[in-house]
């Protein structure tokens, strides 16, 4: 797992880091850096390092001094290093002074529009941890001059540390280089941030839990069910399925397929859709109502079920079965418009809710807003629940305040049945004993890569990203153990 602090928990630390470095040494670290990234960017884009020109945007903080430190670095390699200072009063001295010892140009406003035309690189350090709200008009204006590929120092510039949140002008970022721990806007913003390079400055052992964990390839590996030679279909865990109807069998097709998909457990399907779901899938056991479905170790219940009293004795019977289970679509409807439905709840079993935006604002009263971290986590709280709430970045949210991260690799899941998927694959994992925070955070991990293996750079169907669910599985098999 990744960690990622917020800006407060990473002052702390840096404070408690700058005690016990003698001064500077910090912001050379970071500052060398930021130099090695922006050389090996320098060389990707022109094939060489002397002789290209790289222009600095320079703030007032600590930010801009980074920059300026690693100009001189650069100057060593032969750039030509130009600094545009947008408050040259409060330019970080000693990086500026050391900037014209090594031969490097500092300039004001008027002439940014010619340096940053002329520039192979920019290295933006306007604004770094301290930074709240867009651009001021100042910075903003230079925008429009920047053609050349641009390395955010900590972050991009004018993009909320914390929220991750642009509303206003902002730098998009082709990499980003970050110092001792990665941010909340690294995940939460990763178009704006590009590739995301974390420096070590020696900051890990002061700081302590992360605010924000992710799961890598590893964990997920790891975490993946795989059954040992003393199992059995029911011994991993028994999915059931309650989802679809008759005139939309589709819902049901999709979450079931996923389950079938993601271990090796059994799958009960239970609903109107039975006949549609048998022939497509036909290891599953299909029956038309929950009541008759037979013993499962974790439900999934929602896609497709509707909004009406059929819906809710579904997941009222569901609720009260005694195993965790898996929320989603109408069940959240269910849930927000009739919110006595829950009474029926077995208090002692897991309940995961994986809302969209829209859903949540029916869930919660309010939509999930710039803070998102802060309103995924008062909802898991709230519905004592693992709140996973889709978007771009996925966020986990469990009732014990942990929240997991999951960025997607690019945007082809925004497409028709492709919620249906994910539930299934939560409800496979519930069912298979997974902690049902992780079993979330897993199951995103995994619907994000089957997404990516399947559209490679087109539109992908949800049906195409079901087939690929067994490509993303495999790709961690390096990781995976057997219970
Ligand atoms: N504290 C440390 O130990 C280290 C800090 N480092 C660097 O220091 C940075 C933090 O430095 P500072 O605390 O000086 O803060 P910043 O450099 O983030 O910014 C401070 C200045 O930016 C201005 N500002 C705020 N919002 C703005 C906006 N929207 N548009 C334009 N200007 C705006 C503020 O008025 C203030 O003058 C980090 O991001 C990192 O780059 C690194 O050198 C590593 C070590
Ligand atoms: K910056």
């Amino acid at each position: 797992m990744q960690g990622i602090w917020s800006t407060d928990q990473i002052r702390e630390a840096e404070e408690r880091l700058l005690a016990k470095t003698p001064e500077g040494a910090l912001m050379q670290r970071a500052a060398f850096g930021v130099a090695v990234q922006a050389a090996d960017m320098l060389r990707a884009h022109t094939g060489r390092v002397a002789a290209t020109q790289v222009t600095l945007l320079v703030g007032a903080g600590n930010n801009g001094g980074d920059a300026l430190w690693a100009g001189k670095f650069l100057r060593r390699q032969g750039v030509a290093v130009t600094a545009v200072l947008l408050n040259p009063e409060k330019a970080h001295a000693a990086g500026l002074a050391a900037l014209r010892r090594a031969g490097g140009r500092a300039v004001t406003l008027d002439e940014a529009p010619r340096v940053l035309e002329a520039a192979d690189l920019v290295i933006d350090g306007i604004v770094g941890l301290q930074a709240r709200g867009p651009l001021r008009e100042d910075a903003a204006s230079l925008l429009d001059f920047i053609g050349a590929p641009v390395l955010a120092v900590d972050l991009p510039s004018g993009v909320h540390p914390d929220q991750g949140t642009v509303d206003g002008p902002a730098i998009t970022a082709t990499r980003t280089v970050t110092f001792g721990a990665r941010k909340p806007v690294h995940v939460l913003n990763p178009e704006r941030c590009g590739e995301v390079v974390l420096v070590d400055i020696g900051l890990l052992p002061e700081l302590g839990d992360p605010g924000i964990e992710q799961l890598d390839a590893v964990d997920v590996g790891v975490a993946w069910p795989v059954p040992g030679p003393e199992d059995n279909k029911y011994s991993q865990g028994v999915t059931g399925i309650a989802a679809g109807s008759a005139t939309y069998p589709g819902a049901a097709v999709l979450a079931t397929g996923s389950a079938v998909l993601a271990t090796s457990g059994m799958v009960r399907y239970a609903g109107p859709a039975a006949d549609v779901v048998r022939s497509r899938w036909p290891e599953v056991v299909a029956t038309g109502s929950v009541t008759d479905a037979g013993r499962v170790q974790a439900w999934v219940v929602g896609p497709g079920i509707g909004t009406g009293q059929s819906g809710r004795r579904v997941l009222e019977h569901v609720l009260s079965a005694g195993v965790p289970v898996c929320a989603d679509a109408d069940a959240t409807t269910l849930m927000a418009h009739q919110p006595d439905v829950l009474d029926a709840r077995d208090p002692g079993t897991p309940l995961v809710l994986t809302p969209h935006a829209g859903e949540f604002e029916r869930l919660t009263g309010a939509p999930p807003g710039a803070d998102r971290v802060g309103a995924v986590k008062a909802a898991a709280r709230r519905f004592d629940a693992v709140v996973l709430l889709k978007g771009n970045t996925t966020l986990v949210a469990a009732p014990d305040g942990r929240v997991l991260a999951n960025v997607a690799r690019g945007s082809w899941l925004a497409t028709a049945g492709s919620g249906d998927l994910l539930s299934g694959l939560v409800g496979a994992l519930l069912a298979a004993g997974l902690d049902p925070w992780l079993a979330a955070g897993a199951a995103a991990y995994v619907h994000s890569l089957a997404a990516d293996l399947a559209a490679r750079g087109v539109p992908v169907s949800a049906s195409g990203v079901l087939s690929a669910i067994p490509d993303a599985i495999r790709s961690l098999r390096s990781y995976q153990v057997m219970r």
